[in-house]
């Protein structure tokens, strides 16, 4: 029969859409016609607003509030205070890092835009009047927004806290100390130093920096009092995580709070932790009986909700003198700024830092994080990097140049040289991880031929002699990076988030005329969730994935789940969706056998049916099979065909990638220009290439961003510089270079369809490569390390003080 031939199966392949399909994301059509349906375009009946009073003071003491100017404005309804919060035992909250964080500021604040006083009013407007009229009397206090200062001064900064107690982490050994942690072998690794032939050592700074999603944060709480239900619609990374989070704060009972994320304009991990914000508007709809919305403006975003990396990084690497790396040792000093609310699995409070031997083979490592409280804002999300992975992808990828540098080696053979071999995997890191499978050589000689990297060092050699005789003013750097990401948090053995393992979930429903819903425990910010796991279920179970649908972030429907962060979603959630697609199949196998009168153990799958072994001509498709599991009475069959997968994965998985930056600087002004960006990513098995690469384009131009300008930068006084867009650094077409993707696909051997994580990489990967061509085109007059962000004016400094300006 013409039906079975190779060719009708690659066609009845195609028409499901599955894995490997440049898929046109479903959600885009209400995404481009604006009719998305974010937080702010949620409206309810008699809904009031709130807004936040925050601190104009780093570090001061409150010695009054006085709200009834704006209690007396028409319209005003109610000004929460800490003293409102305190008998409800919510002036204060957890943090996910184990530390605890004022809710409203509770006799004295911390940090600039801190939350004092909740205001909340008929609309914006008249809330944003309110909070003007709030009065509240400061006496300041000495600020610190340096780390190692405040690990010396005797400003106690968190009184709080009992100075000699421990923390959740372990001993403080100051008041302004939160935990030291540490990982590796620290005795082995400064015997291994200090007999090595060659020592580079650097101080690597990772400035503080801010996901500043397009979409701000918010949250709309309604409490319904008849019912005793409380319903919490937010800009939520971990919908089920904030309901268990809810339920313990308020004691209202899990099954009464209904969390929904709705659509999210980004996340970047900004969308992680809670806010006050959060719990104020909780506590207003209860105390207000109205349902009450709090969203932020970019000012509030950028001063007040989580801060990334602010990382002092000093690295110490050694090596044969041929290039052989000996080890690694890495001390890193933490700014968690007023409070640890860090978004770390509980057991890391560093996260996974100690990926930071990166790509490299080296036998012996140590790390230590030590972790101080300054006054700036709470945080220490992930931005695009699953948990300080960006943070040792940058401190690795810089240590190699400088030891680069220092042997007098080129940086691309001393990776090559040092490179964990392909037959080395499953590999075991120093510092205790089991990397599930790379080949690194393979995709770096691509990257290398791409470019073809001999020619660039000719025409940069060439142009460092056209400099010199003053031919030119402008420079060419080469920007190298290998890097390795672990994503996919996690086995719950030994990752979990307030207690909550971290597993995910998926539950697949079969409709009689053989489509499909599916639910998921993550929740898409943009990453395209509804496309994509529509693609694996389709491969899975022969359904078109035009025929499914999928859902996430309603609490109420979506099984339990830990959320979407840390490219976490293919490799557990995903996972889930391949494992509870294989429990249909084994039911529809039961079907098909009952419908065509064979055993289960002669039909064999072919993509979208059941045949019978030999005889092709004698099958039934997943609809049929659909059909019947509601229509029929089979012996020892349920009816209806439903899964669900509650997947621990067994391990992370290792993305990695080559990228190259050509940059061209011109000394004089300090300005760059991006001549070519090459990336190359494997992420194991791709599900969608177009979705791939637009996450790499998105996490490239975040990486351009952090590594060429963005920071959050504060002055001593603890004022933040950078709160608005005018100076916070946010790329557009303009700066944003074309980029050239490329992949290898090794995939993992864990999981269920070899899929690993890719939304991270670039960022990971990104930051490093174009931060390493500032420092490449600078290397042959001697510079061997300077502070990101590489904006002109540090990139003229540098040129200036390497006596490039005559
Ligand atoms: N192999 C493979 C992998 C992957 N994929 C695809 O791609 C994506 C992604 O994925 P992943 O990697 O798994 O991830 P997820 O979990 O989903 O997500 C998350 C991420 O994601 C990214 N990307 C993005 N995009 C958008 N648009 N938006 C957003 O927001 C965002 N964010 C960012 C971040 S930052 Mo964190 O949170 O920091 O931790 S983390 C993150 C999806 O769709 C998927 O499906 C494919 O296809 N294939
Ligand atoms: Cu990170």
């Amino acid at each position: 029969m013409n039906d079975m031939t190779p060719e009708d199966r690659e066609e009845r392949r195609g028409k499901l859409k599955g894995l490997g399909h440049a898929r046109r994301r479903v959600e885009d059509a209400r995404f481009t016609q604006g009719k998305g349906n974010y937080i702010d375009d949620i409206n309810l009946p008699g809904m009031l607003f709130g807004d936040f009073v925050r601190s104009p003071h780093a570090h001061a003491r409150i010695t009054s509030i006085d709200a009834s100017a704006a209690l007396a404005l028409p319209g005003v309804v109610a000004v929460l205070t800490a003293d409102d919060l305190r008998p409800l035992d919510l002036h204060w909250m957890p943090t996910l890092a184990g530390d605890k964080q004022m809710v409203l500021a509770d006799g004295k604040v911390l940090f600039q835009g801190q939350e004092v006083a909740f205001v909340v009013a008929r609309d914006r407007y008249v809330a944003a009047d309110a909070v003007d009229l709030v009065e509240v009397e400061y006496e300041e206090l000495p600020v610190i927004t340096d780390p190692f200062e405040s690990l010396q001064s005797d400003v106690v900064l968190r009184e709080d806290l009992d100075p000699e107690a421990p923390g959740s982490h372990g001993p403080r050994r100051h008041h302004n100390h939160i935990f030291l942690w540490e990982e590796g072998d620290k005795a082995a690794t400064e015997q291994a130093i200090e007999s090595s032939e060659v020592v580079a050592e650097e101080m690597i700074y990772y400035h503080r920096t801010h996901p500043c999603p397009l979409e701000t944060c918010g949250s709309i709480a309604s409490m319904d009092k008849v019912n005793g239900k409380l319903t919490l619609w937010g800009t939520f990374q971990a919908p089920h995580v904030v309901r268990t989070v809810a339920s313990i704060l308020s004691g209202i009972e899990e099954h009464n709070i209904r969390v929904i994320s709705p659509d999210i304009g980004g996340g970047f991990g900004n969308k992680v932790g809670v806010y006050p914000g959060y719990v104020c508007s909780i506590v207003a709809s209860i105390v207000t009986g109205s349902p009450v919305k709090w969203v932020e403006d970019r000012m509030d975003n950028l001063m007040a909700t989580a801060f990334a990396r602010d990382y002092w990084m000093k690295g110490r690497i050694s090596a044969t003198r041929e290039g052989r790396i000996t080890g690694l040792h890495c001390h890193v000093t933490a700014d968690h700024g007023a409070f640890d609310a860090c978004a770390d699995p509980t057991k890391f409070p560093a996260g996974f830092f100690h990926i930071c031997t990166g790509s490299y083979d080296i036998p012996v490592a140590y790390v230590a994080v030590d972790g101080a409280y300054t006054n700036k804002a709470p945080g220490g999300v992930a931005y695009r990097c699953s948990f300080r992975v960006t943070e040792a992808a940058y401190m690795i990828e810089r240590m190699i140049e400088v030891l680069a540098i220092e042997l007098g080696m080129d940086a691309a053979e001393l990776r090559a040289k040092n490179f964990i071999r392909k037959d080395q995997f499953p590999y075991q890191s120093a510092l205790g991880w089991e990397y599930d499978s790379g080949d690194y050589h393979t995709a770096w000689e691509m990257a290398l031929k791409a470019v073809d990297y001999q020619g660039l060092r000719r025409e940069q050699a060439a142009r460092v002699e056209a400099f010199r005789r003053g031919e030119t003013r402008k420079l060419l750097g080469i920007g190298l990076t290998h890097f390795t990401e672990i994503v996919g948090a996690g086995p719950v053995k030994n990752c979990d988030i307030l207690g909550m393992g971290m597993f995910d979930s998926c539950e697949i429903r079969i409709h009689p005329t053989g489509s499909a819903i599916v639910r998921l425990g993550t929740i898409s910010q943009g990453q395209g969730h509804a496309t994509t796991f529509a693609q694996i279920l389709a491969s899975e179970i022969g359904i078109p994935s035009d025929s499914i649908t999928v859902e996430e972030g309603d609490t109420d429907t979506a099984p339990y789940g830990l959320g979407t962060y840390g490219s976490r979603s293919t490799p557990v959630a995903g996972a889930a969706a391949a494992m509870a697609g294989r429990k249909i199949r084994a039911k529809a196998q039961m079907i098909a056998a009952y419908l065509l009168e064979v055993h289960e153990d002669d039909l064999e799958w072919d993509v979208d049916r059941f045949a019978v072994k030999g005889a092709p001509e004698r099958f039934k498709t997943m609809a049929e099979i659909a059909f019947a599991s509601y229509n029929q009475a089979i012996p020892g069959v349920e009816p209806g065909l439903e899964a669900v997968s509650y997947y621990d994965p067994p391990n992370m998985t290792y993305p990695f990638g080559a990228y190259i930056c050509v940059m061209e600087i011109d000394v004089d002004t300090g300005e760059h220009e991006i001549r070519q960006f090459y990336a190359l990513d494997d992420c194991g098995t791709r599900i969608n290439p177009m979705v791939i690469e637009g996450q790499v384009h998105g996490g490239l131009t975040e990486a351009l961003a952090i590594a060429m300008g963005q920071e959050i930068a504060y002055d001593d006084l603890g004022n933040i510089k950078t709160a608005t867009l005018m100076d916070f650094f946010m790329p557009t077409s303009w700066e944003t270079p074309t980029y050239t993707t490329a992949f290898t696909e090794t995939p993992s051997p864990h999981h269920p369809i070899g899929a690993k994580g890719v939304g991270e990489s670039p960022n990971v990967g990104g930051v490093p490569a174009f931060s390493n061509a500032v420092h490449d085109a600078f290397r042959a007059f001697g510079l061997r390390h300077s502070h990101m962000p590489h904006d002109h004016w540090r990139i003229w400094k540098v040129a200036h003080e390497l006596g490039l300006h005559g």
